[in-house]
């Protein structure tokens, strides 16, 4: 995007007059000022240049012109046009004198200068010469073409159709097609202005360019593309008040004319420089001027505007109103890019290109990256597949002990439980009692103790004792059938207990033979029971002990078992992802397959239309040589005839 180039220019004054107020250029910027050097408030401009009364074309030229017309060479539209108040020096600045050529004499002289020095490219320059005359379009070049319609199409988009177009090779040849044209203006003489224009005169030049050595350049399509570019040189007619024309019959006409189609070309001015968001529809179809102007004014165009303005007092306000026509086109901004065609071979290779590219986007690097993620996503799928195997496999050795652990415990439990019934039950007592009046005590105990035929807490090792070592206590009562197991039961034997306990049968505790680990005496073999009682009761304070530490363990166990859960849980949460990123990744393998396999139809068709294409060449290249071939034996046989003939043979004959 960039703004329209906007510059004003003075002309010379024409009278010398002793002024009231006067203009003041300063640098860029033009104001008005009472006799004493006062400035008048809100008559204040500033442009992109100002050029003096003095200033020559070639300075415009060089300041204003010049980046647009060599941007023209390098494919741009351009425009450049000139627009103030009749007399005012438009076509003096567009046209020029002898002295000073104008801007549309050294344009065409920079681009045959400039297309010259540049070697690499070759260009075709059409040139064409239009005016309008009251809001009719015609041919400067050619009388016969008057009233032209314009058209608008997709590729050439607005253009004025049946408008005579000159190849041209060279700066002279365009001058003088212009000279031809300018005679061909309308032209009039008005109180104003002894040559008045009359009409609005567009001078077109077409530059066409394509790479010189495109072959050297075949891989790049670019090289086979032609720019194309418009450029259009403007001089409107001025705009005029018919009081001070003193226009009347045709020159009114015209005049009414002029002043419509630039009060449009201000309008779209206008409308082109307000906000964006205000901007409505831009009339360009209002006139045959704006119409043709279209890209110029906010369109796809590099554009200058030079108002020229007359200096005396008398033209004030004319002045004025140029410089605010000037201050609105200065807030315009255009698009300009290069104007590219793209030829048949262009379009191939470019069509070509784009397929080779994806083709190696396809078969390189981009499926190889595809590939090496699904790879990738499979072996971590592997991976994490095992260690669940594996975690399942330790969790389900992890359960088995802690079934076989609360077993264990349970059993522990169960062995507790019956001893503590027995130690709070009085019938030990009884047992006791029991074990020295029947042999068949020691079963009895057996079974009432609950106690299993693998007993653990049975007395590890027992000692076959002499019946003589008991004796009977004659005064002991009989009647006693229970004795209270003594509150201080400790593993080390003295007689009183023991006599409590044989409830008054006593031995010689000094003839009891000690196994190692228990220091309890050994019975009759018959009577073991006692000893398993208080085996039990030893053994039980180790067996809450072993209890407590095996419940540690399986809470351990328990915690072990969670974690290995949650981690089972995790991982299979990780396996499902995976197995869905899989699943995405496959979908996309077999569209990428699709595209590819579809860009591969293109390209076989491609090489399909390359070879019709080649074999028409081939078979057009054939005909031609004959046909070269037989004009070249009719050449040498037409020639042998006239020579033949102008021989002396005939001349003398
Ligand atoms: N910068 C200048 N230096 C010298 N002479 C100039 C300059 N500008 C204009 N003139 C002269 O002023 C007269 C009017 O100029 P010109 O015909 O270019 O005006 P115009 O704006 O094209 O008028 P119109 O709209 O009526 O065609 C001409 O004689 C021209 O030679």
């Amino acid at each position: 995007m960039e703004k329209i180039a906007v510059a004003v220019r003075f002309r010379p004054s024409i009278a010398e007059e002793t002024s009231d107020r006067q203009w003041r250029i300063d640098d860029s910027r033009i104001s008005l000022h009472k006799p004493l050097g006062t400035p008048i408030s809100g008559v204040s401009f500033a442009f992109d240049h100002v050029f003096e009364e003095s200033s020559t074309n070639s300075s415009i030229y060089d300041i204003l012109i010049k980046s647009i017309i060599h941007a023209a060479i390098e494919g741009f539209n351009g425009t450049a046009f000139a627009y103030g108040q009749t007399s005012s020096g438009k076509t003096f600045t567009m046209n020029g004198s002898q002295v000073d050529p104008g801007i549309i004499p050294q344009a065409v002289r920079d681009i045959f200068y400039t297309t010259h020095m540049i070697k690499n490219r070759e260009f075709l320059i059409r040139v064409s010469y239009m005016e309008i005359y009251n809001e009719e379009i015609n041919d400067l070049l050619s009388l016969v073409n008057q009233k032209l319609p314009i058209h608008e199409s997709l590729e050439r988009g607005v253009y004025v159709a049946g408008l005579r177009e000159e190849i041209v090779n060279n700066a002279d040849q365009v001058l003088d097609l212009i000279k031809l044209g300018e005679a061909n203006r309308h032209v009039g003489e008005t109180n104003m202005n002894v040559r008045s224009s009359r009409s609005h005169t567009i001078f077109r030049m077409v530059i066409e360019s394509s790479a010189k050595d495109s072959i050297s350049s075949c891989d790049n399509s670019n090289a086979d593309a032609i720019r194309v570019s418009v450029l259009n040189l403007v001089d409107l007619a001025g705009s005029e008040r018919i009081a001070k024309t003193g226009a009347g019959g045709v020159r009114l006409k015209e005049g009414k004319h002029i002043n419509k189609s630039l009060m449009i070309l201000g309008n779209v001015i206008n409308k082109l420089s307000e906000n964006g968001k205000q901007r409505a529809h831009i009339p360009y179809r209002d006139s045959k001027l704006t119409r043709i102007l279209q890209p110029a004014l906010g369109g796809n165009a590099k554009t200058s505007i030079i108002c020229t303005v007359a200096p005396e007092e008398v033209h004030i306000e004319e002045t004025k109103g140029t410089l605010q026509f000037a201050s609105r086109a200065k807030r315009i901004t255009n698009c300009a890019q290069v104007n590219e065609i793209l030829t048949d071979t262009a379009l191939l290779k470019r069509q070509k290109q784009e397929i080779e590219e994806l083709r190696r986007k396809l078969q390189g690097h981009h499926s190889e990256v595809l590939e090496q993620v699904i790879l990738k996503q499979r072996n971590d799928m592997h991976k994490s597949e095992l260690e669940r195997e594996k975690l399942a496999t330790e969790l389900e050795e992890e359960r088995k002990s802690r079934q076989v652990l609360t077993l264990r415990i349970e059993e522990q439990q169960k062995r507790i439980d019956c001893l503590n019934e027995l130690l709070s039950s009085n019938q030990a007592s009884c047992f006791v009692h029991e074990i020295f009046h029947s042999d068949s005590v020691s079963e009895e105990m057996h079974s009432k103790n609950c106690m299993s035929e693998n007993n653990i807490f049975a007395t590890p090792t027992f000692k076959a004792m002499p019946d003589h070592f008991v004796m009977k206590r004659p005064n002991h009562s009989k009647e006693h059938d229970s004795s209270p197991l003594p509150v201080n039961f400790t593993n080390i034997a003295n007689e009183d207990l023991w006599e409590q306990l044989n409830d008054g049968f006593t031995t010689d505790l000094d003839a009891l033979q000690m196994t190692p680990n228990i220091k309890y005496g050994a019975v009759d073999s018959n009577n073991t029971s006692i000893v398993s009682l208080i085996s039990i009761i030893i053994y039980g304070t180790d067996l809450q002990e072993r209890t407590t530490m095996e419940r540690s363990q399986v809470e351990e166990l328990k915690e072990q078992y969670a974690i290995l859960e949650r981690k089972c849980g995790q991982l299979r949460d990780e396996n499902s992802s995976l197995a869905q990123t899989l699943s995405l990744s496959k979908q996309d393998a077999v569209l990428l397959r699709a595209e590819k396999e579809e860009l591969m139809r293109d390209l076989e068709y491609e090489r399909l239309k390359m070879k019709d294409l080649k074999a028409g060449i081939r078979s057009f290249s054939l005909a031609f040589a004959e046909r070269e071939c037989l004009l070249n034996s009719l050449y040498s046989t037409s020639k042998a005839m006239i020579e033949n003939y102008s021989s002396p043979r005939f001349s003398d004959g």
